[in-house]
């Protein structure tokens, strides 16, 4: 099924062969002794005891062609899925804290998109996040690093550590980044409350909401994110890898549809929690056997709430409805 993704984290995408392989290629070594002992280590039981892991093996990119292969790795695996759009998150500041210049980090992972295109035809986009267990002004500082390319960015996003780190405390950023013409989305209701997916909304001006699961704790968050249309980037995997639910039978997901929600679904940190995007739709399927029409509104939902223009999007969306039409499906219910 021809589908967008909207939330995956290129440093999540990082593959225990991959790591080992930069590891030596660059002349450093991992605290792990080999893939096997590395993929033992996740055992996740919170969203930081993932961050902990993710943000120590994010060391062994180091060049521009470091990032250029993580990149195509990552787009060969989504577009084997039947993935023809991602828009993909980077943390810059997880590398330019090490050394790293923002630059080689951006020009690596576009040589990586350019690259992907011409094999697989698949678009790519790059979105910036910011890093929330950081303060503002250090944000904010990466941000000025960041504006000499900003043709070259297709929106703003927030991830890291959410518990204790609200939206509001970047309220200044990202008015920034609106200011700049860009499109911002943030991680919220993934660990934190449904407050924060209103923060998320009314002072950063997110268009998009990464996970917002926990917005079945408060109806009156739900309804308002069905009634605007706000889309949902969720996560099923990475839900349960980090317990944010135990079971995915106990997954949020059938209330947020039921709801009127825009939800997508998506792999966040493929390398981390067990699988690319056609693993996540497995694991939702076989928990919770949605019907054809709940899978085309999934996918076109996905192309709907990305951050591309009117005429991307109906030609994303005829591609769908050709998928459809050829399974003998079509026309779906919407
Ligand atoms: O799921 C996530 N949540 C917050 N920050 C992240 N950074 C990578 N993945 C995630
Ligand atoms: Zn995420």
């Amino acid at each position: 099924m021809p589908k967008a993704e909207l939330h995956v984290h290129i440093e999540g995408t990082l593959e225990p062969g991959l790591a080992f392989a930069l590891a030596r290629r660059n002349g450093i070594s991992l605290p792990y002794a080999d893939e096997a002992a590395l993929k033992a280590a996740y055992a996740f039981d919170s969203l930081q005891s993932f961050l902990d892991l993710y943000y120590a093996c994010a060391d062994v990119l180091r060049t521009r062609e470091d990032f250029r292969d993580l990149m195509l790795a990552y787009l060969e695996r989504a577009a084997a899925d039947g993935v023809i759009h991602a828009e993909i998150f980077f943390d810059p500041q997880t590398h330019t804290a090490r050394g790293i210049p923002f630059r080689t980090v951006l020009e690596g992972l576009e040589d990586g998109l350019a690259e992907g295109a011409r094999r697989w035809g698949i678009g790519g986009r790059l979105i910036l996040c910011f890093l929330r267990h950081l303060s503002e002004d250090e944000c904010l500082a990466a941000l000025d690093e960041a504006e000499p390319f900003i043709g070259r960015i297709h929106g703003f996003g927030l991830d890291s550590s959410e518990r204790g780190h609200p939206p509001s405390k970047f309220a200044r950023l990202f008015a920034r980044c609106r200011a700049l013409g860009k499109p911002v989305v943030a991680h919220a209701g993934e660990e934190g409350p449904p407050a924060y997916i209103t923060e998320a909304l009314d002072i950063l001006g997110a268009r998009r909401i990464d996970h917002g699961v926990r917005a079945v704790d408060d109806p009156a968050v739900l309804a308002r994110l069905a009634r605007e249309g706000v889309a949902l980037t969720v996560c099923p995997l990475s839900n349960t890898r980090l317990c944010v639910f135990a079971e995915m039978s106990e997954h949020s997901l059938p209330q947020l549809l039921a709801a009127g929600a825009r939800v997508t679904l998506n792999s966040d940190d493929p390398a981390y929690f067990g699988g690319y995007l056609n693993d996540n739709i497995r694991a939702v399927q076989a928990a919770f056997a949605f019907d054809a029409a709940t899978w085309y509104r999934l996918a076109r939902n996905s192309f709907e709430a990305s951050f591309v223009t009117d005429a991307e999007k109906a030609g994303l969306i005829g591609r769908l409805d050709s998928f459809f039409a050829a399974a003998g499906v079509y026309p779906p219910v919407v």
